[in-house]
């Protein structure tokens, strides 16, 4: 009955607020602010572009999903788990919910077509369950619709009565007004940590994918800069997400190495280094080197033309053209991978000059099938040709050369046709997105792209100072990555001292310390938030220890861990305990922590397919304050006055144990290294 009250109260507030928000937007609609130059207006304007763009990006997911399920495939019915001792890794509980109420569901109710299979998280309080089923709302709003009389709570009874059994649930009640509220079994949540302790951390299984990340991408030549850096992180903790599911990575750095500035770089370096075909030249900064050479290009017209020349040469292949030309990227390259050494990325060169060879034909295909139409003597593609809607590609320019699009449409081709993958994920700036989604509609329309299959633009936001403008130094200059990775060595190891943790470790644990924390909370800063916001990079943040960190997250693993090592109990006397009696969640901070920790293939399977990290750390955080929560009010181990250990609660000890192989997975994930001491 007080479920019902809350919840009325709740709806009635909801509306309330409904009604305001409306009320707002149409006063707003009415007025026309543009003449207004208030900073909180400009805020919200643009905070209203960003929407936009999240919708148009939620469209474009619902589209290609509603083009997916264009013909309605018969249910098959689920194979449901009957038997904990059938479970040998970890389940993901929510889709096993899911198979359990669709069985239900569709029983209950065999003439509804496509019912609503509504399942979530119940949320912090324990009076609503674990997990909630809200099908019968929906539901009875649907019969009303076919004159059928009922009311949720009877739906809600009657899918309760075809339940088939389900060693996940203890028990199911039905609340409000047509709540399920799911209380999930605890014999079965101890079965499965036990498998943890026992196998390690295993994935969900999952239908094995071939999936090609294509991030970092920087160009030749030119600054790696920290819109690279947040390509790079992101992309290497989404390609780690899949293949901790056992996918099949391709992980490409589509690197700008190929286009008209290398006539001018190329003119240049036979001017300055005239013997570089026998003496490697000795440029050490390849970006003084980029300006020098376009300051000769603006200025002096025989350069130009020289640079010019250039270019025609390195396109037909002339040797020298390409030696010179395979020089400056070798230099280039060596500065990269300084970066991605240090971050501990994995990557696979494959540039826009990879694609060079196979463009031809792609243009003639097109070409042939009428897909291109001039335009001011370009020749350009829509992805939509009767609404001409947003911008088309160009796919060759009016001088015959190809581009950015002419190399990206190549791209999808040659990912599709000779690697097969089955998704195409690209990681760049937002300010991408429309040319990754007429990239998309361009493949789909050529008949590249099948149905099933779509680009995937992974975007994300701007990275600012602490002034909440475009990062910057002090100076005003960009920011040079090496640079930004050294300054962040050298504040972690002043927080490490200032902790007084350089008397406690040795050399070596604190050089590692520092290397965790410093490339740790770069990444961590970066993967928290939402990616597609803006972010402020500030260290002091970063390197805060208290708060959604990672020095935060680093510590406390580091405590956990330290719990069986006071106690001197080892990895194997706590396993042979396990087999022996088991797994016990007891005491209700146990339990708690329990649930929380069983969760991790649901978010798991969440991040693979929206690709939305901060998830993950949200996650991470949850652990490690429910870890807290029982660690205040659980001994693992008794100690009398003396310190001498008088009592091991070795189940307690299981727990850690789980707890810290779940965090330290999550971590690997975000591709940030753990430490034992810090
Ligand atoms: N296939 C792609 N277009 N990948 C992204 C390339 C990013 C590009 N080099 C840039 O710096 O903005």
């Amino acid at each position: 009955m007080s479920n019902l009250k809350t919840l009325n109260e709740r709806t009635s507030k909801a509306e309330k607020d409904t009604k305001a928000i409306e009320e707002e937007i149409d006063k707003l609609d009415k007025d026309d602010l543009s003449h207004v130059a208030d900073p909180r207006l400009e805020k919200l304007l643009s905070e209203n572009e960003k929407l936009k763009h999240r919708l148009a990006i939620l469209e474009n997911a619902i589209k290609a999903e509603s083009a997916n399920q264009g013909s309605k495939i018969s249910r098959k019915r689920p194979n449901l788990i009957t038997d904990i001792n059938s479970i040998e890794g970890t389940v993901c509980i929510l889709d096993e919910l899911k198979n359990v109420f669709e069985i239900a569901i569709t029983s209950a109710y065999p003439d509804l077509d496509d019912p609503p299979l509504v399942i979530t998280l119940s949320g912090n309080n324990p009076k609503f369950g674990d997990y909630q089923c809200n099908s019968a709302m929906p539901i009875s709003q649907l019969l009303k619709a076919k004159n059928v009389k009922t009311n949720p709570r009877e739906v809600a009874n009657n899918i309760l009565n075809k339940m088939p059994l389900s060693p996940l649930i203890e028990r199911i009640e039905v609340a409000g007004a047509g709540f399920l509220n799911i209380y999930l079994h605890k014999a079965f949540a101890e079965h499965v940590l036990n498998c943890i302790l026992q196998l390690g951390v295993k994935p969900p299984p999952v239908k094995k994918e071939k999936v090609i990340v294509d991030f970092s991408s920087p160009n030749i030549a030119k600054e790696m800069h920290v819109g690279h850096l947040r390509s790079t992180i992101i992309g290497d903790s989404i390609c780690r997400v899949l293949e901790f599911l056992n996918h099949d990575v391709l992980r490409l750095n589509h690197l700008g190495d190929w286009g008209t500035q290398f006539g001018m770089l190329i003119a240049h370096l036979q001017e300055k280094f005239p013997d570089y075909k026998t003496h490697s030249p000795p440029i050490s900064d390849l970006q003084a080197f980029y300006k020098e050479s376009k300051k000769r290009f603006d200025e002096d017209e025989e350069f130009k033309k020289r640079a010019y020349s250039c270019v025609v040469q390195l396109q037909s292949g002339q040797p020298d053209f390409i030696a010179a030309w395979k020089l400056i990227c070798e230099v280039s390259r060596r500065e990269f991978q300084k970066i991605y050494d240090r971050l501990n990325i994995n990557i696979i060169d494959r540039g826009e000059s990879f694609y060079q060879s196979r463009m031809d034909a792609v243009v003639k295909e097109l070409k042939e099938k009428g897909f291109l139409e001039e335009d001011e003597g370009r020749l350009i593609m829509w992805g939509n040709p009767e609404s001409h809607e947003g911008i088309p590609l160009t796919v060759v320019k009016s001088d015959g050369g190809y581009t950015y699009d002419t190399s990206d449409l190549t791209a999808i081709k040659q990912r599709v046709e000779e690697e097969k993958g089955d998704r195409f994920i690209y990681v760049t700036d937002a300010g991408q997105y429309t040319h990754f989604m007429t990239i998309d509609a361009c493949a789909r329309r050529a008949g590249i792209l099948k149905n099933g299959q779509k680009v995937e633009h992974v975007g994300f936001g701007v990275v600012l100072g602490e002034d909440k403008k475009k990062f910057k130094t002090r100076s005003g200059d960009t920011v040079k990555l090496i640079e930004l990775l050294d300054e962040g060595l050298k504040r972690a190891l002043d927080k490490l001292v200032e902790k007084g943790r350089d008397k406690v470790l040795t050399p070596e644990e604190l050089k590692k310390a520092q290397e965790a924390v410093a490339y740790g909370c770069i990444k961590y800063a970066d993967l928290s938030h939402n990616r597609i916001n803006d972010y402020v990079f500030s260290f002091d943040k970063m390197l805060d220890d208290k708060g959604n960190t990672a020095v935060y997250l680093l510590y406390a693993l580091t405590r956990i861990r330290s719990i069986a090592r006071t106690a001197q109990i080892s990895e194997s006397k706590l396993l042979e305990e396990a087999k022996k009696s088991g797994f016990k969640l007891a005491h209700e901070s146990e339990w708690k922590l329990g649930k929380v920790l069983l969760r991790f293939p649901e978010i798991i399977l969440k991040v693979a397919n929206d690709l939305y990290l901060h998830s993950l750390c949200e996650y991470l955080y949850e652990i490690s304050s429910t870890f807290t929560e029982f660690y205040d009010k659980c001994y693992c181990v008794e100690k009398d006055k003396d310190g001498q250990i008088v009592n091991i609660f070795y189940e307690r000890l299981m727990l850690c144990e789980v707890t810290a192989r779940i965090m330290e997975k999550c971590l690997d994930i975000l591709g940030i290294k753990t430490v034992s001491k810090m």
